[in-house]
């Protein structure tokens, strides 16, 4: 087994200008979480650290970046999962928070909840020390374009959503065999607010158990608390399926079912890994052995050395 890292981006349509930073961006996440594991890190400091990154880079629906709710206000949602015990956290419709997915790990390892949200999730933050930043500090010129764009008479909503991606993952497999995912995310596009998505529910935005794997998803939210995305894919692989098979089948009847579209990565205790999505892009990356996977559309796998084997 060969200790491993993968990393989604989000799996909306990514601008061509935009695409180079986004494929940057997974590269240096999975490139971080490895290092993490290259250090004897946990699988869960590993996600954590991707996702950190993910949060603080602009070019992705989360933290820094996110998309607007219909009142061009940031809510974010994110959790994380420990496969060990099959203990996680999660908080939703936060502000003023730059990295949600470190909340949501606090959650987990310092309360007895699994989910905290809005006000109570801030005041628990400020409890653990958590610095709250201005929430104008999470908005981008491009996230409120955007925001703009979707209101003016006229628009198409679905181009809007689908012009706007990058909600982020990682999920890990370290050398103890210990898999863990973590998710986090502005949500969609002028949501509602106070909309909760799939990200903060368990087996929807994620879900790990060291005896079958480890999923972190995206795509339309909705759709995938329908089919509780992640939990179906290791459903599908405790049956026997690969992780590419399971992801397959997974995001396929999230599609036939009830039309919904979206990506995900996906881990076994063994180090298997695969990233699959049904949209017309996801940006990805993994790191294992001495190499770096990456890609942003159907089909394309490039490699690259990481030079220092794990
Ligand atoms: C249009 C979709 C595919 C874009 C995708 N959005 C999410 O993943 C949103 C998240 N699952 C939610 O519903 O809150 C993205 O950010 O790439």
């Amino acid at each position: 087994m060969f200790p491993v890292v993968v990393v989604q981006g989000g799996a909306g349509h990514i601008p061509k200008e935009r695409s180079e930073n986004s494929r940057a961006g997974v590269c240096s996440a999975a490139r971080a979480g490895y290092a993490v594991l290259r250090r004897g890190g946990s699988s869960m400091d590993a996600v954590v650290e991707a996702v950190s990154q993910l949060e603080n880079n602009p070019f992705f629906n989360a933290g820094c970046g996110s998309v607007l709710n219909i009142r061009g206000e940031v809510e974010m949602d994110a959790i994380v999962m420990d496969g060990k015990r099959l203990d996680s956290g999660a908080v939703s419709a936060v502000r003023n928070i730059a990295n949600p997915i470190q909340l949501a790990r606090l959650v987990m390892d310092k309360t007895s909840h699994t989910c905290l949200t809005a006000e109570g999730a801030n005041r628990f933050a400020r409890s653990m020390g958590v610095s709250e930043v201005p929430p104008e500090s999470l908005i981008t010129d491009y996230s409120r374009m955007r925001w703009k764009e979707n209101l003016a008479p006229g628009a198409n909503p679905v181009d809007s959503q689908m012009g706007k991606m990058g909600t982020v993952g990682a999920v890990a497999v370290d050398a103890e065999g210990n898999v863990a995912c973590a998710t986090s995310t502005g949500g969609m596009l002028n949501k509602m607010e106070g909309r909760v998505g799939d990200t903060p529910c368990i087996g929807s935005g994620g879900f790990a158990d060291n005896q079958v794997g480890a999923v972190s998803t995206t795509g339309h939210g909705e759709s995938i608390v329908k089919v509780t995305l992640a939990r179906l894919i290791l459903f599908h692989v405790e049956q026997g399926q690969s992780v590419e098979a399971a992801s397959d089948l997974g995001l396929a009847y999230m599609k036939s079912r009830v039309g919904g579209l979206g990506g995900v990565v996906t881990v076994d205790p063994q180090g298997h890994w695969a990233t699959r999505f049904s949209t017309r892009q996801m940006a990805w990356a993994a790191a294992q052995k001495d190499t770096l996977h990456y890609g942003l559309y159907t089909g394309e796998h490039l490699t690259q050395s990481l030079g220092d084997p794990l």
